[in-house]
């Protein structure tokens, strides 16, 4: 997952290859919550992991619920309803799927029991309504109080006290602002069926429709099954127990495949996008996304479990839709409007208003960034293709869905954008967590960037500078990529140690650099399979190194080597020719020196560090050779580029250098905003 402060997502052209989703959020925390009531011990296979998951599974381990994990299955032991804790404050983060099922659950285990529980979330878990919900709860006799804003969480559940509830009238519930609530009362109300079957009614017309039927479908599978009149009454039978089903597997989430559908239709050109984990069985509501995509132009195969997906229609046909069926993944629809023929309606979307963020707002906020015209009323949006894109840094709101979306923006120059089109800056990616933490890193396995698109950082300099410090540094703060090139040099020299070959046996070591099976993973570097990281840092290995680069047939042998560390989203590679030879259009070019004092009084203290202890002044002696060495020889001499920034950090600490450098990055960006 990028935690970084933002996201750069360069201009993207193509896409292919194969996605395996991630389990769906809406079946993964209804799931839970049914093996956390019923009795018994529930395998659940391919939950989701993510952040509304998580709070999920540590308020069930609060309420005292069993917890195993094995592998891809986890082992979830129900409280066969009797609460095991009377007392807990359970903090629920952004999660609507959590938030109200637990509401309806534990006021009703509260009530009954005598319990006491306190919800409450993050600042706009506190603005999102739950209102509806408390009201059907204190129909029934539950007291609820609210510790905030009357209609909103945090609130406080059950008093300790037990309370008859009254099941013998119709429990009213309204349906037009979220289905969640009727579903966290169809999920909770079994446990008050003991002695009489318990109706509930919904008032207004019922939003969302298919996320109950997921609702009904693993209520079914739990044992439950739900009378219903259309969808204003459901009635749960007498008796009606959570029964396990033993073992449950967690479909691919519909939503998240919307935005593999997208990538499909708008650059699935050559081959198509697959996506496994969820097909056209699938139960959950945002499968319709499909035909939605068809209707714009896409081409999609399917079966069980599986969809294919690549372009037909270019641009997109433009779309007039009502898309209450489908709330969450129309927010897809609106970006891929933006690649349509004309303007496109998204209509019935009122429920956008309460989500995460007030999704209508943000989404004509974002799209109006990247130059497009939006109208937006109170339930719906329009919006029409850009004329010119622009380059946008993207407020995403902690909306997974928005930095979901918003990316597909980048896709840009498949539009009639002059030139190569235009990147798209993702701020808080990390937002992605909530459903889908390795959101990003799939994109950029099964995306193309546009040709010279992949922004490189070149960090050229003496032996230590601190390239390899700041690049280390300035790659995390982007989310970008790592080339320590030394480290081929290096690897290089300790393969012709092993093998016997001569320093100066250029045509036997370029053959040796040529076949290097090396492998760079949770900063250490393996050589065939073994751990060189430590004999790879050693001062000597770096001797030997300056000595093996002087030959143009080796440093050919690593040049595509290098080339093939520039992948989405962008690189900092160090070394000595980044900037002048390897990549000599890399955006910013950093040149990086200290005196010749200062580096070998660092290379000191940093060998002190792993135990070495060195002379300075044969340090000093050294790595003035080395220098030497590196700036004399004929091929692809150290010394800096010609647009190099030069960098003397003598008296710069290591944070102040890589401000330095982040400074000139931004300068250097298309963005306004970061
Ligand atoms: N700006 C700086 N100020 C002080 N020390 C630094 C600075 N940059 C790097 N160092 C330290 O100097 C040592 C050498 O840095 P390193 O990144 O290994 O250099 P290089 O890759 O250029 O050989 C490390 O111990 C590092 O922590
Ligand atoms: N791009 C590069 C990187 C390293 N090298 C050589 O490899 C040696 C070791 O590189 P390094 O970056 O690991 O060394 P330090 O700067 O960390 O001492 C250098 O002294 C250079 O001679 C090179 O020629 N070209």
């Amino acid at each position: 997952m990028f935690t970084t402060a933002f996201l750069d997502v360069p201009a993207l052209v193509r896409a292919a290859g194969t996605v395996r989703l991630p389990g769906s959020k809406s079946i993964s925390n209804r799931v839970l919550l049914l093996a956390g009531l019923a009795q018994g011990t529930t395998e659940v296979h391919d939950l989701l992991d993510s952040d509304d998951t998580r709070v999920m599974l540590a308020a069930l381990q609060q309420l005292g619920c069993g917890l195993e994990q094995q592998g891809r299955v986890l082992r979830v032991t129900g409280l066969g309803g009797r609460l095991q804790t009377r007392e807990a404050a359970l903090f629920l983060g952004n999660a609507g799927t959590a938030m109200r099922p637990l509401c309806a659950a534990l006021a009703v285990l509260a009530s009954t029991q005598g319990g006491q529980f306190e919800l409450s979330g993050v600042p706009r878990m506190h603005e999102r309504p739950i209102g509806d919900l408390v009201e059907a709860l204190r129909q029934l006799g539950c007291p609820v109080a609210n510790l905030g804003q009357p209609g909103y969480p945090p609130l406080r559940i059950g008093d300790g006290q037990v309370h008859p509830l009254d099941t013998t009238t119709p429990i009213r519930v309204r349906g037009d602002v979220s289905s969640q609530f009727l579903t966290a009362l169809l999920l909770a109300l079994p446990l008050l069926t003991t002695n009489a079957p318990v109706t509930i009614e919904v008032e207004g017309e019922l939003i969302s429709k298919p996320y109950i039927d997921i609702t009904l479908g693993l209520l079914a599978r739990f044992g439950i099954e739900v009378q219903r009149q259309g969808y204003e009454r459901f009635v749960l039978p007498q008796g009606s127990a959570y029964r396990t089903p033993g073992s449950i597997h967690v479909e691919g989430d519909a939503s998240s495949a919307s935005y593999f559908v997208a990538l499909g239709a708008l650059a699935g050109i050559d081959s198509e996008v697959r996506i496994e984990g969820v097909g056209l069985d699938a139960i959950q509501g945002d499968i319709r996304f499909v035909e939605a995509a068809q209707a714009m132009g896409a081409q999609v195969r399917g079966g069980p479990g599986w969809l294919a997906v690549r372009r037909g229609a270019w641009p997109l046909k433009a779309l007039d839709l009502d898309c209450n069926h489908i709330p969450d993944a129309a927010m897809t629809l609106a970006v891929m409007a933006l690649f349509a023929d004309g303007p496109t309606r998204l209509r019935n979307i009122a429920s956008w208003r309460v989500k995460e963020t007030d999704r209508i707002a943000a989404m004509a906020c974002e799209l109006r960034k990247v130059g497009a015209s939006i109208e937006e009323g109170a339930d719906y949006i329009v919006v029409t293709p850009p004329q010119r894109w622009q380059a946008a840094s993207i407020h995403t709101y902690d909306d997974h869905r928005m930095a979901m979306c918003l990316s597909l923006a980048a896709f840009n120059p498949l539009s009639d954008a002059p030139g190569r089109g235009v990147p798209v800056r993702i701020e808080d990616p990390r937002c992605v967590g909530k459903t889908f933490p390795d959101y990003f890193e799939t994109l950029f396995e099964l995306a193309e960037a546009a040709a010279g698109a992949v922004p490189v950082i070149a960090v050229d300099g003496p032996t230590a500078s601190g390239k390899g410090t700041l690049a280390a540094q300035v790659a995390q703060r982007l989310g970008y990529h790592l080339l320590d090139s030394g480290a081929l040099y290096r690897a290089t020299a300790l393969a012709a140690q092993e093998a016997g070959v001569s320093l100066d046996d250029e045509a036997g070591l370029a053959t040796l650099a040529a076949g290097l099976d090396l492998r760079f993973a949770d900063h250490r570097v393996f050589l065939g399979g073994r751990d060189i990281t430590d004999p790879l840092r050693l001062e000597a290995t770096g001797g030997l190194a300056s000595r093996v680069s002087v030959h143009p047939a080796v440093r050919q042998a690593l040049h595509a080597l290098q080339l093939g560390f520039r992948r989405l989203p962008g690189l900092v590679a160090d070394g000595r020719d980044m900037g002048t030879v390897i990549f000599p259009e890399a955006e910013l070019k950093v040149y990086l020196t200290a005196t010749a004092r200062q580096r070998a009084e660092r290379r000191q203290r940093q060998l002190a560090e792993r135990g070495v202890c060195a002379k300075l002044d044969e340090l000093c002696a050294d790595l003035e050779q080395r220098d030497r060495r590196d700036q004399t020889r004929a091929v692809a001499p150290l010394k800096p580029a010609e647009d190099a920034l030069l960098l003397d950090n003598s008296e710069l600490g290591i944070e102040e250098s890589v401000q330095r450098v982040l400074g000139w990055w931004q300068q250097g960006r298309p963005f306004q905003r970061v």
